[in-house]
């Protein structure tokens, strides 16, 4: 299994974003250090997340990093994606790990430490925790749960904890004190005038 990125960068691809000029900004400043996921709005078809992926999976190979698929692990293997993310309402982690194989990187959304445990145990290989703070990016999220919760689930397990949700780089070294390898965004990226920068300035506090 590869060693996991700590800037992971999850695709928006709601109206009137460009999620591959992003990663055309993010990928040179971030490389082995980047996990990018590929998550596409309910609505699209299996078709265009597959067409993605595959665009995205490719971009990745040529600086070593790592692309994931939200959602969609059929699409993950079919793109040749290095693993997957679910959550709640998506394959049980068991599950997802039989479909992806013993190899893949496999991701799980744990907002509290019991389930992280039991994530982990189903064969997650980094959890998803949050949200930190509330965020606009998603509907339907329970509370932020803030530094303390991040640092219960980071406590609780031996897998790498990307903290998620509404996460700027002011919050990378409270995060990383309490425990959190890395972090997961959309809007501090893809809302950034300008994406490399806001790379490199997220870089910067996760790896000093
Ligand atoms: C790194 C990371 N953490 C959490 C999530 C959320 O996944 P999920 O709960 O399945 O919600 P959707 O993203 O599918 O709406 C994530 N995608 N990535
Ligand atoms: C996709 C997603 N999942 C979350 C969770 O807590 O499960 S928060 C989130 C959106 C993160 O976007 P932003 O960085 O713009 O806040
Ligand atoms: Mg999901």
């Amino acid at each position: 299994m590869p060693s996991l990125g700590r800037l992971h960068l999850i695709t928006d691809t709601r109206p009137g974003r460009d999620p591959l000029a992003v990663l055309r900004a993010a990928l040179p400043v971030a490389r082995t250090e980047l996990v990018v996921q590929v998550r596409v709005l309910d609505d699209a078809t299996d078709r265009e997340a597959y067409d993605l992926a595959c665009r995205i999976v490719a971009m990745c190979a040529t600086y070593g990093a790592t692309c994931l698929v939200n959602d969609r692990l059929h699409v993950a293997l079919a793109a040749g994606a290095g693993g997957g993310h679910v959550g709640a309402g998506d394959l049980p982690v068991d599950a997802a790990r039989r479909v992806l194989g013993p190899t893949a990187v496999l991701g799980a959304t744990s907002r509290e430490p019991v389930t992280a445990a039991a994530a982990v145990a189903a064969g997650a290989t980094y959890l998803g925790v949050g949200p930190y703070r509330s965020t606009t990016t998603k509907d339907g999220l329970p509370p932020a749960i803030g530094v303390a919760g991040v640092r219960a689930v980071a406590e609780a397990v031996p897998v790498p904890v990307i903290a998620i949700g509404g996460v700027t780089v002011a919050d990378v070294a409270a995060l990383r004190a309490a425990g959190a390898y890395g972090v997961a965004v959309v809007g501090a990226l893809s809302g950034a005038a300008d994406p490399a920068r806001a790379t490199a300035e997220l870089l910067g506090a996760l790896t000093c």
